[in-house]
């Protein structure tokens, strides 16, 4: 088999892939971190390219800073929009099919039904326009693409949400969490499986698909969760979105419907509070 390139390998997704791949001595995977393929250094694209003539590359380089992303539109830009396009167009010179990461930040949030693939994407801050920019500059140049749409992606590795109350929960007495945005977590461990069921398939059901956790909560319920499972002593205070004021909006629903992923894939998809149980464990061990 072709090698697989995974770019932007350092990041949370990135690690995950790796772990997954060394629990079950998967070969011919190839990490890449920013330090050794830059997505906007098309020369360097070129020889990674040519040299390992990779069958599937897997985008997880992203600029993932919501807040920060509203003063810093042009590199959020350059690197979720000409980056991920930038790969679309070494795939398609060297036969490549690319799985591009992308997100429920799509979604604006106006809109309380489980969004499908077919719903508008109208996304009301500027990480999310990159990341739909770059879906559709993907799109554009590469029929061969699976984009993976997921939400609240977390993990025992980088930067997330859960680590953060973990962190946090240990230092403070109380805590204030937003209880009226609505999604559902990712357990970034069971996205990356989920990848090798793409790439083990063969599959050629190009196109978008949504892949997050089941069911749907709040970061409220999702903060007592971590604090319930984890045994953190912490008073977690359900506020509204208007009292913990950021840079970016984030949309008040983004719950994703997963009915094509699920029929497509033949797949079953772990419940949160399940997934989150496991990782947690895995924090706690
Ligand atoms: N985190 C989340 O909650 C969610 C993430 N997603 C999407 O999932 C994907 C993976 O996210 P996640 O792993 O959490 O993000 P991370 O921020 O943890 O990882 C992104 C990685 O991309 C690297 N990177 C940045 N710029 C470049 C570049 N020019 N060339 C190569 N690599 C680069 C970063 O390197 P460095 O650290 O050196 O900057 C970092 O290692 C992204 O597409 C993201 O949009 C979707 C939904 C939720
Ligand atoms: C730390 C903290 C956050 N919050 C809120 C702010 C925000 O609305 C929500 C989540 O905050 P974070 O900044 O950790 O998460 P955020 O970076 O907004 O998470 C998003 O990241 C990008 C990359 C995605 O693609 C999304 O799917 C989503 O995962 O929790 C509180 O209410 N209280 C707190 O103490």
């Amino acid at each position: 088999m072709n090698s697989i390139i995974v770019f932007g390998a350092s990041g949370q997704l990135g690690r995950c892939i790796k772990n997954v791949v060394e629990l079950n001595n998967i070969d011919n995977v190839i990490f890449l971190p920013e330090a050794e393929a830059d997505i906007l250094d098309t020369e360097s694209l070129e020889k990674i390219f040519s040299k390992h003539k990779p069958a599937y590359v897997v985008n997880c380089a992203a600029y993932t800073a919501v807040d920060k992303a509203e003063d810093d539109a042009g590199t959020a830009h350059k690197i979720n929009v000409t980056g991920a396009e930038n790969l679309a167009i070494k795939c398609k010179a060297h036969g490549s099919v690319m799985i591009h990461i992308s997100t429920d930040f799509v979604f604006g949030g106006d809109v309380a039904h489980p969004l499908t693939e077919a719903d508008e994407a109208k996304p009301i801050g500027v990480y999310g326009q990159t990341k739909l920019d770059g879906e559709l500059a993907v799109a554009e140049v590469l029929n061969e693409h699976f984009i993976i749409r997921t939400g609240w992606l977390y993990s025992e590795y980088a930067n997330n949400f859960a680590k953060t109350m973990l962190k946090l929960g240990a230092e403070r007495d109380e805590l204030n969490i937003i209880a009226d945005q609505v999604g559902t977590p990712t357990y970034a461990i069971d996205l990356a499986k989920f990848i090798f069921t793409i790439v083990n398939s063969s599959s050629q059901a190009y196109g978008t698909y949504h892949y997050s956790n089941e069911g749907v909560t709040s970061w409220f319920d999702f903060a007592r969760a971590i604090f319930d499972i984890s045994g953190v002593k912490v008073k977690a205070n359900p506020i509204r979105t208007d009292q913990y004021p950021t840079r970016a909006k984030r949309p008040s629903y983004s719950v994703m419907d997963k009915s094509k992923v699920k029929q497509t894939f033949n797949i079953e998809i772990p419940y949160w509070r399940d997934s989150l149980v496991t990782c947690i464990g895995r924090i706690q061990q």
